[in-house]
This record gives C-alpha cells, sequence and structure tokens, in this order.
C-alpha cells in the first residue's frame, strides 16, 4: 500500500471531490462519520465531548463529529480558535449547522484567558490543526496545545495531533504538539506515525477510511510503501508437486563462536523453517556437536579454527549466503570475510557483526554484490552510516546508502524499514515489542537466507521476510504472551504465519 505526504492526501483529496464526485462538505460528513462511529462504539453519554476546532477543515471535522454525537445523545462543547477572521467553505457550513441544531455550546477561544474548565472525564478532541499545518504552531494555538497537555484528560486528535507535521518534524517545538491519547486518522497513516519518537503525540492509532478514489490513489506517484499482507502473498512462491529438496537451494550460514553458538542455532532454525531445501552452517569447531545435536536437520561445514570463524568453504553448492550473527570481529574473522565479499556470487545477506566488521572497513563497502541484503538494528545502522538527529533523518541516509551501494537495507525497528536500491522504501507493520528480545535479530537473518536460497529476488526475499518474522512475532505473542517471547518461539510459530498467508491468497 502506498504513503503519502500530506500534500499529496490533499491532492487525493481534491481528486475525489472531483471525480467522484462528491461535495467537500459531503465528504467532511463522511469522514466525521467514521470518527462519530468510532468514539460512540468506545464510549457513552456520561462522557461530555470539548471540542477544540481550528480554522481549516480539521475544524470542519470537529465541528461536524460535535453535531453528530449530539444527534446520538452526547453532551457536547466546541471551543473556535479565533483569530478574527470568519470561518469559509465547509468550517462555516458546519459553524451554522451547529447554530440550527442548538445541541452544542459554542465558545470562541480569542485569548488563552478563553481556554475552558474542565472536568477529568470530559473527552477532549483535538481538531485545531490536521494535515493542513504548514509551520510549527506558535502563539495562541501553541498556547492552546500546551494547556490540552497540562490537563489529565483523555484527548483524541482528529486526523494528525496538531502540531505534528506529516514527515519531516526535524525543527519541530515538541511541547506545542498535543499528546494524544489515540488518534484517529483518515484513510492514510501518515509516514510521522510510523517513527517510534513520535508515539508520544500519536498514542495508538487507528486508519478510519473514508473512500477517497481508487483512481487517485492509483496516479498519485509515491516511492513510499506500507507493506500489505496480500502483496507479500504474491511474493511467496507456490510449491510443485514434484518439487524436491534440491529445488529449494541450498543456504550458507556462517554463524556462531565460542559463547556465541546460540547465534547459529537459532538463524539456522528459522532458515530451515523459512522453506529452503537445504542448509549447511558453517561454525568454528567447538560448535560442531552445538549445531548437529541442535538442529538435525542442518548440515556442518567445520572451521579450521577452534572458537571463530576464519574460512569459508567451498561456495559452488550454494544458492546463497548469510553471514553475522555471533561471529566476532576478531582480525582473522575481518580477513575471512573480505575473501568472501570477492567471491561470493550469489545473494548474501549480512547482519551483526559482519556489519560492524563492515563499518570498521567502510571501503569494502563499494564491494558489496548488488542486492546484497544488510540487516542493521538502529545501532548498527549508526556505526554504517554515522549519527541522524531523528527516524526522518535517519530513512533518508537509508535510503540515500541503498541507492549508492546498490544494496538492500532492512532497518529493523518497531516499523522496520526496507530500502530499495531503486529508492523505494517499505515500512514493515507486523511485529511487537515482545521481539525486543535477546536472538529476534538472528531468527530475521535465518528467514531472509533461508528464502533467498529458494531463489526469491532479493527485494522481495527482504520484504516477505521482515512481514513473516513479525507476523509469526504476533502469532507467538498471542499465545506465549509479549513479556514471555523468547526468539525461539518466532521460529516456532513461522508455521501458523506461511498458513495465514495462505489463507489470505485462497481469496
Ligand atoms: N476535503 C478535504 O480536503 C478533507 C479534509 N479533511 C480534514 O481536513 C484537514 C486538512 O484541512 P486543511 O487543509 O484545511 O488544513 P488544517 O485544518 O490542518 O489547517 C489549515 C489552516 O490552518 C492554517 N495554518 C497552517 N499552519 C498554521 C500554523 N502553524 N499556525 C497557524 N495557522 C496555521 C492555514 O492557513 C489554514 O487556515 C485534514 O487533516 C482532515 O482533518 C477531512 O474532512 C476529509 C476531507
Ligand atoms: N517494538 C518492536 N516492535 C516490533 N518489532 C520489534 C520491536 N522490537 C524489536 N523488534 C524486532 O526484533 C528484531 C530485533 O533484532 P536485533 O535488534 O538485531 O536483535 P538481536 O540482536 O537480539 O537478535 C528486529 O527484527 C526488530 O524489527
Ligand atoms: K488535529
Amino acid at each position: 500500500m502506498k504513503l503519502f505526504s500530506t500534500k499529496q492526501i490533499a491532492e487525493v483529496d481534491r481528486f475525489t471531490i472531483e471525480n467522484e464526485p462528491v461535495t467537500d462538505i459531503d465528504l467532511m460528513e463522511r469522514a466525521a462519520m467514521q470518527i462519530t462511529t468510532w468514539i460512540d462504539q468506545r464510549f457513552s453519554e456520561e462522557n461530555k465531548m470539548v471540542f477544540f476546532a481550528g480554522p481549516g477543515n480539521n475544524g470542519g471535522d470537529a465541528l461536524a463529529v460535535s453535531r453528530q454525537l449530539a444527534e446520538r445523545g452526547y453532551r457536547g462543547a466546541v471551543y473556535l480558535l479565533d483569530f478574527g477572521k470568519p470561518l469559509k467553505g465547509s468550517p462555516a457550513i458546519n459553524w451554522k449547522r451547529l447554530e440550527e441544531q442548538g445541541k452544542v455550546e459554542l465558545h470562541r477561544i480569542q485569548s488563552i484567558d478563553d481556554f475552558p474548565e474542565t472536568n477529568p472525564s470530559d473527552i477532549l478532541i483535538d481538531g485545531l490543526f490536521g494535515s493542513g499545518l504548514s509551520r510549527p504552531l506558535e502563539g495562541l494555538p501553541a498556547s492552546i496545545v500546551r494547556k490540552i497537555n497540562g490537563l489529565p484528560n483523555k484527548v483524541i486528535a482528529i486526523d494528525i495531533p496538531s502540531g505534528l507535521m506529516g514527515e519531516d518534524n526535524s525543527g519541530n517545538i515538541p511541547e506545542n504538539i498535543v499528546n494524544a491519547y489515540f488518534t484517529l486518522t483518515l484513510q492514510f497513516p501518515k509516514i510521522s506515525f510510523l517513527f517510534s519518537e513520535n508515539e508520544r503525540y500519536t498514542g495508538s492509532w487507528e486508519v478510519l477510511p473514508i473512500g477517497l478514489h481508487p483512481e487517485g490513489i492509483a496516479q498519485t506517484p509515491s516511492k513510499l510503501f506500507l507493506v500489505d499482507k496480500k502483496e507479500v502473498t504474491g511474493m511467496i512462491p507456490r510449491r510443485s508437486r514434484f518439487a524436491h529438496k534440491g529445488t529449494f537451494g541450498h543456504a550458507l550460514l556462517i554463524a556462531g563462536s565460542y559463547g556465541k553458538m546460540g547465534a547459529s542455532v537459532l538463524a539456522s532454525k528459522a532458515c530451515l523453517r523459512a522453506g529452503t531445501g537445504l542448509l549447511t552452517s558453517h561454525v568454528p569447531r567447538m560448535g560442531y556437536s552445538i549445531i548437529q545435536t541442535a538442529v538435525p536437520e542442518a548440515m556442518t561445514s567445520v572451521d579450521p579454527h577452534d572458537s571463530i570463524f576464519t574460512e569459508f568453504p567451498d561456495l559452488s553448492p550454494f544458492t546463497a549466503v548469510g553471514i553475522g550473527p555471533g561471529i566476532g570481529v576478531k582480525s582473522n574473522t575481518r580477513k575471512a570475510l573480505h575473501e568472501l565479499l570477492e567471491k561470493v556470487q550469489v545473494p548474501i545477506v549480512f547482519d551483526a557483526d559482519a556489519l560492524n566488521i563492515l563499518s570498521e572497513n567502510k571501503e569494502w563497502l563499494k564491494q558489496l554484490p548488488e542486492n546484497s541484503i544488510l540487516t542493521p538494528h538502529p545501532g548498527e545502522f549508526r556505526r554504517l552510516a554515522g549519527e541522524s538527529v531523528n527516524t526522518w533523518e535517519r530513512i533518508q541516509q537509508q535510503r540515500q546508502m541503498a541507492r549508492e551501494l546498490k544494496v538492500i537495507i532492512v532497518l529493523k525497528g518497531a516499523f522496520t524499514t526496507i530500502a530499495m536500491p531503486d529508492g523505494k522504501l517499505f515500512f514493515n507493520a507486523t511485529g511487537n515489542p515482545g521481539m525486543a528480545t535477546a536472538g529476534s535479530g538472528d531468527t530475521l537473518t535465518g528467514i531472509i537466507l533461508g528464502l533467498l536460497a529458494q531463489s526469491l529476488p532479493p527485494q522481495h526475499a527482504a520484504v516477505v521476510g521482515v512481514f513473516l518474522h513479525g507476523l509469526a512475532g504476533d502469532l507467538a505473542a498471542r499465545k506465549k504472551s509479549i513479556n514471555a517471547l523468547i526468539a525461539s518461539d518466532i521460529t516456532e510459530f513461522l508455521g501458523e504465519a506461511f498458513l495465514e498467508m495462505e489463507s489470505v491468497s485462497a481469496f
């Protein structure tokens, strides 16, 4: 699914109005109906609804919702931000409709002294500014926002917490942005909602569809996407009835060292569960019986060194290589990694210590085979690409690096981002905080390797791998809880994740 900037969303709004066609006021009524229904399903008439409405269409939405909730028996009060200019367009029509209805208290805020007294049980609805915000808030609107944030009440933001920009918030003033408990966003998630530092403003958020025109959506170009279950399903190859294990490739995993053999075990199991035909796990000598015992399905290639990786086997049998989890950064390991970079001809995934070695030898980055997959967590990415002030800036670095090196960069986090060599960026929404646990990155490396070995194109392997890893984590959390989740659970539930994908493709 495409993600749009707030500017592009306004274009799709306009396209819908012209081509559906639907009047501006009716589209606003439709948006308001979605918001009203959501609120009515979760709150009761005991809660008074206090609306803060701004001068634009976001304020118009708030006015329309206040009227619709009043029709359903809610007590309401509206506080209109009044700069001394009359309302125009749909907000003006909605103000008139409220006056005619006569059920909602109507007030104006011309100075901060007009800010109301509220009861803690009142629900505050933030309709000050939405996607039309053009600069950080200051003056009266900023004072209103700070007053709202100082109250203990629950705040529901319409479309966007007022003061938050849809994309880049580098120059924004944090205390002048509404801290919502819940954000009801219209039609598309806003890009800034996917950044961890903005959770304090959005609270939980939900997308409410308002029926924007599919053609308008289709013809608005975007390089940003949210990974979609249906699209992922289409990327998973169907297995022929006559398949044999040779059909699904042979993965080579280079992972583990003394004290970190768990990384090899976790990644190996995940790789097999992702469906590779064959797996060879390359381990230091001391790891031989560990891997043979823990993962009997894997073949073992034994390093001449007792405790670290120093030499890789003949690469000719393998259809994909994964390297990094738990290998350490000792000098012989660094040397072996560099040799591998020069020899490898098949798709390859680099994780963990392999990335740390690359960060210390940045000139090697140019030697990365085209379409290599790099899976850094934010710390590893910082070492590779340098500091950034916030997530927006970090994803720009990520996209630039993917383009320059012609590689795929999977930057792991709550919303993992996957940057492609052609500049496209995918956000993944599966996964949960239970996955912030030792070894869950190793399982991701194993999954992506398993998919690469089966000849999924690297871009698909990255997207499918990240999505399935998160989905398996979500299914595991349902049975084992978020708190108790461990990395092996993700692998254990990978099968159920695949089954869920099949149930989608059946339609
Ligand atoms: N027809 C549409 O376009 C629809 C729009 N919808 C709503 O409309 C919103 C967007 O409406 P608008 O484009 O009118 O924009 P907003 O309502 O977000 O605000 C725009 C107004 O605020 C002013 N403004 C912008 N930044 C400011 C700042 N820093 N300080 C003071 N004033 C500032 C602008 O000059 C303008 O008057 C969406 O967020 C959504 O809630 C929905 O009703 C769905 C349909
Ligand atoms: N809050 C979260 N929500 C969703 N996924 C998460 C969350 N925290 C971590 N993850 C996922 O868990 C994995 C952690 O990887 P990593 O940091 O490399 O862990 P480790 O080094 O312990 O293996 C990543 O795939 C990441 O996207
Ligand atoms: K708002």
